[in-house]
């Protein structure tokens, strides 16, 4: 009969190409159980959108199936995401992620609906709050409009309304779009405040914060409140929306957030009669952003008709057509963005929290 020492030593040789060691002393292995010449074992992963979870699967099996006495193979793939490091402000919640951008308009909210459902689509359990104050864009994209969320009042807290497996709070569930848009600096500080701390999350594993265009008071706010795993930067490839993409990294840099990387939106335009790809804009100004930086690229999303009808129409592309290339996308972004937190998580870096005197 097969030893469970032989089963590790046969896992040994696959290397998790981010963390640059096996998966035994990573001590992703678990649970092996022998039942005479069946087998069967878990690979528990940092993330449940690991973009190599398949290829790893297929190595172990292959591997443990080569060993002698070995004729039945059962592989679970389970995943436990890791918490970033410091004071966890929002108990429950493991990660905190804006998405941001420097300008309006280039798609922040596409991006962080898209990037939250995907991820949610992978198993994790995920939030998106709506940070846009002045225009709350959420509701709508979410498919929630003039839907209100129950408030727990012995709790004193509000709960998330829920849809395509995603919890969302957004200002515009709770008044009227008109109201919000006359709010000053510190209503809006207030506002977000509450959004951050008073809403029931549960355990979330990532919750995506989308932060309103510029560099004001909303950032401000939310990086001395609460410890932010991450920033995701969206900019279009035009030589303006780059700029102020700067302007963004810059701040988040000042209050100690480190930027995960940067999605390039509209960055080709697709189209919708004959197929073809056409580059619009100048080319490679993301590529150089990042290199600049020493960020990466996390995706390239292009201009797609097909994108901005579904959020129109609230339902999200990745939602409504989970096998398009459009949904492929936003499922791969999914992926390198819980890969760059898994990685950045496993450094234990204490995130620090700006405190302003
Ligand atoms: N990749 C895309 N292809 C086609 N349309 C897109 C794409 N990304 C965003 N859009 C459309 O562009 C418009 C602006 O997008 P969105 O509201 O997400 O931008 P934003 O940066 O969040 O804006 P704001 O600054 O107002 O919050 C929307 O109509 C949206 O449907």
């Amino acid at each position: 009969m097969v030893a469970e020492s032989d089963i590790l030593n046969a896992l040994s040789v696959i290397i998790d190409p981010d963390f640059k060691k096996d998966i035994v002393s990573l001590g992703f292995v678990k649970n092996v159980v022998i039942d005479g010449s069946s087998v069967a074992f878990t690979i528990e992963l940092t993330t449940p959108a690991c973009p190599v979870k398949e290829e790893f699967r297929q190595a172990a099996d292959a591997a443990v199936s080569a060993l002698p006495g070995v004729e039945a193979v059962d592989i679970t793939m389970s995943s436990k995401v890791t918490a970033s490091q410091g004071k966890q402000a929002i108990p429950g919640v493991a990660n905190i992620i804006a998405i941001a951008s420097g300008k309006g308009g280039v798609g922040k909210s596409t991006t962080a609906v898209n990037l939250a459902v995907a991820m949610a689509q992978t198993g994790a359990r995920v939030g998106l709050l709506d940070a846009d104050i002045y225009g709350p864009s959420i509701p709508r994209m979410m498919g929630l409009a003039g839907y209100k969320p129950e408030i727990d009042h012995q709790a004193k807290r509000i709960c998330p309304l829920e849809n395509y497996g995603v919890k969302t709070i957004s200002i515009g569930y709770l008044v009227d779009d008109d109201q919000a848009m006359i709010w000053r600096g510190p209503m809006v500080a207030s506002a977000l405040g509450q959004l951050l701390t008073d809403v029931n999350w549960g355990d979330l594993d990532y919750l995506f914060i989308d932060m309103p265009p510029g560099t004001g008071d909303a950032q401000l706010t939310l990086t001395q409140k609460v410890p932010v795993t991450g920033a995701v930067m969206v900019t279009t490839p035009q030589d303006i929306a780059l700029l102020d993409c700067r302007k963004g990294i810059d701040m988040f840099k000042k209050s100690s957030v480190h930027t995960l990387g940067i999605v390039e939106n509209m960055s080709q335009f697709i189209c919708p009669h004959c197929g073809e790809s056409s580059s619009i804009f100048a080319e490679g100004g993301a590529e150089r952003l990042s290199q600049e930086y020493k960020t990466e690229v996390l995706a390239h999303i292009p201009l797609d008709i097909s994108i901005r009808e579904k959020a129109d129409e609230g339902i999200p592309i990745v939602a409504a057509a989970p096998d398009s290339k459009q949904a492929k996308g936003y499922q791969a972004l999914a992926g390198e963005v819980a890969r760059k937190i898994s990685i950045q998580n496993s450094r234990k870096i204490d995130i620090p929290i700006i405190v302003q005197g």
